[in-house]
């Protein structure tokens, strides 16, 4: 069935953004106007030497009677052309360095890496002033010195970019069915970095002038009768007691390019950053309606006609509703696409906020979802586990600094307390040596154990609600049985109320008292565990779903986590636990277990 269509990414606009453009374009016409207009005032000598301000010159005369404000204003042309080439040259050798480092053997591609290393380590001004040095004074030595001192910067950016998106399947498969190397990189590589070095071109355009300024500052750069802003200011210097007048302008015009490309740069790195600028109150105001019309007040969690839209308002989740009862496990079932995930990340205020959500109710506990919750609570109220263990945590650190996190910070404990507790926690799911895991990082520990340790974070907050989304996707078949079990004690034993998410059937079947089936953002069907295991379904969606399992429906015997709820999980863990060596999470193999 076709997926729902995922619209364009909208361009946002920032308030930054628009007065960079604006200032920018100013410059611009200053750049193609005033050489038209005042040549003749910014550079015909007269006997009106030094003098200050005045009605026919406002920003008074330099010491060749030329105007200050005509100058400055004319120095624009050049200062921007400048400083436009020298970014242009070290985009394009930048970007054509990086590719081809890419494109090179191993060894040369690490030899020629550890070069541009060096060469950005190395402040860039020192750099230019000696390769200004060694070309000589002038423009075009100055435009190119800089230049080649801005290049490592791009070529850096450029290869590491090259290097991670050439370890995507789609530029694997490009170079498996023998695509060439410069196809896969106008076609893939460069497409994909235009963003990032879009946004480095406007922040070298603005400390490339500055380097420019500060070489014709020091007399390296612009000679006369060639004048820019870095010039300019050069001229000032002598008079600057006298004059001060003179160094004004060219400051004033040195700062407006600068901040202007600055903004602009901001700006669109905020407009292309997916998570950036995004406004709190996309949710709308939740109808107060009264406990007696609620579709099930009994319930703990409680949603009522969620739909969830794109900014330009195509419905991605259409009409939701649900109830989860304390100690009821609720499964949302259907294919990847099917709004499964933007239902759950709704409930847990998790949703993009570019994404506009409405509802009739939707509420955990007497907690509205659909108003803007304080973080502590809903981190406390709701426990999230996601499907690849793996990718949850950060592997740089300890796995105890982080699954003590939210207690540290939303719980206000102690690192000593948080850590006793979470031992505690690690160890009642039975997780051998709890002490040491704290002390692992997640690379130390297998799948199922770093799922096991996800789990138990969450519980350490008394969640009312844990949602689950894939959480087995990425065990194998035996360590899936032994967490599908955790989660099944934890909703026994403590009454929490859980959202579990898959798209398999089968793993539903076995776990869940209610079962949901999504397709397009819609519900297609609701049944309990018993119907779905009876195969008791009427709709063709569930139907399609359930003929999609045939190691489910066919081998019963083989694959029993499906067949018959708690008995198959006790009887699959204790034999992962065999497997495992009385650990359970270790259990690598796909043994398939209780034939
Ligand atoms: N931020 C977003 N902006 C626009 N569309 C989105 C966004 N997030 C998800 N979608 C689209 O909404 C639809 C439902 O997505 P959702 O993630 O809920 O699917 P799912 O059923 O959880 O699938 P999967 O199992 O692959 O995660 C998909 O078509 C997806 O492309």
């Amino acid at each position: 069935m076709a997926e729902t269509a995922r619209p364009r990414r909208r361009f946002r606009w920032t308030s930054g953004l628009i007065v960079g453009i604006v200032m920018m374009s100013v410059m611009i016409l200053t750049a193609l106007l005033a050489p038209l207009f005042l040549s003749e005032a910014a550079e015909k000598l007269t006997p009106q030497a030094s003098q200050g301000p005045s009605a026919e010159h406002w920003l008074g005369t330099d010491d060749f009677g030329r105007d200050v404000l005509a100058r400055s204003l004319v120095a624009t042309r050049l200062t921007l052309l400048m400083t436009a080439a020298t970014t242009a040259i070290a985009v394009i050798a930048g970007i054509a360095i990086g590719t081809a480092v890419w494109l090179a053997p191993r060894r040369i591609r690490a030899a020629v890496l550890r070069v541009i290393e060096a060469a950005v380590a190395y402040p860039s001004l020192i750099f230019s002033l000696l390769i200004a040095a060694i070309l000589g004074q002038g423009t075009w030595s100055a435009v190119l010195a800089i230049s080649i001192a801005s290049i490592p910067a791009f070529a850096r950016l450029t290869a590491n970019m090259a290097a991670s998106i050439s370890q995507r399947n789609y530029v694997s498969t490009a170079r498996l069915l023998g695509v060439s190397g410069p196809h896969i990189i106008t076609r893939h590589l460069l497409p994909n970095m235009a963003e990032p070095l879009l946004v480095l071109t406007a922040t070298v355009f603005a400390t490339t002038l500055i380097d420019l300024s500060s070489l014709s500052f020091i007399g390296l750069g612009v000679q006369n009768p060639e004048y820019d802003f870095g010039r300019l200011l050069n001229e000032a210097l002598v008079n600057i007691y006298s004059q001060p007048l003179q160094a004004v302008m060219p400051s004033i015009m040195i700062t407006i390019t600068g901040l202007s490309a600055m903004l602009i740069g901001d700006g669109l790195a905020a407009a292309t950053d997916p998570r950036g600028g995004r406004k709190f109150g996309s949710l709308r105001k939740a109808s107060e309606i009264p406990a007696s019309m609620r579709a099930d007040s009994e319930a703990l969690v409680e949603v009522d006609n969620l739909t969830v839209s794109t900014p330009s308002g195509v419905p991605l989740v259409k009409g939701v509703s649900l109830s989860i009862h304390a100690g009821e496990v609720v499964g949302l079932v259907g294919e990847s696409g099917s709004g499964k995930s933007l239902t759950a990340m709704s409930i847990a205020g998790l949703l993009p906020e570019e994404l506009g959500v409405s509802a009739k109710t939707m509420r955990l506990g007497e907690l509205n979802l659909l108003k803007k919750n304080n973080p502590r609570t809903l981190a406390t109220s709701i426990g999230l586990v996601y499907q690849d263990p793996g990718t949850s945590f950060n592997p740089a650190l300890r796995i105890g600094s982080q699954l003590t996190e939210v207690s540290r910070v939303h719980l206000g404990q102690s690192r000593t307390t948080a850590f006793g507790r979470m031992v505690k926690a690690l160890a009642d799911i039975r997780i051998t040596q709890p002490e040491k895991r704290m002390k692992q990082h997640p690379h130390e520990l297998s799948g199922g154990m770093l799922q096991r340790a996800m789990i138990a974070s969450t519980l350490v907050t008394d969640p009312r609600l844990i949602i689950a989304d894939e959480p087995t996707t990425a065990l194998d078949v035996t360590v899936q049985a032994d967490v599908l079990r955790q989660f099944r004690t934890i909703n026994r034993e403590m009454g929490t109320a859980m959202l579990f998410i898959s798209h398999d059937i089968g793993v539903v079947q076995a776990l869940c008292d209610k079962v949901i089936v999504m397709n397009g953002g819609k519900i297609l069907e609701r049944l309990t565990g018993e119907e779905l295991a009876a195969g008791k379904v009427k709709h063709p969606y569930t139907k399609a779903l359930l003929a999609a399992t045939p190691s489910i429906a066919e081998r019963k015997a083989e694959l029993v986590t499906v067949s018959a709820k708690d008995f198959a999980l006790d009887e699959v863990f204790d034999d992962a636990s065999a497997a495992a060596g009385g650990d359970g999470t270790n259990g690598t193999g796909t043994k398939e277990t209780a034939k």
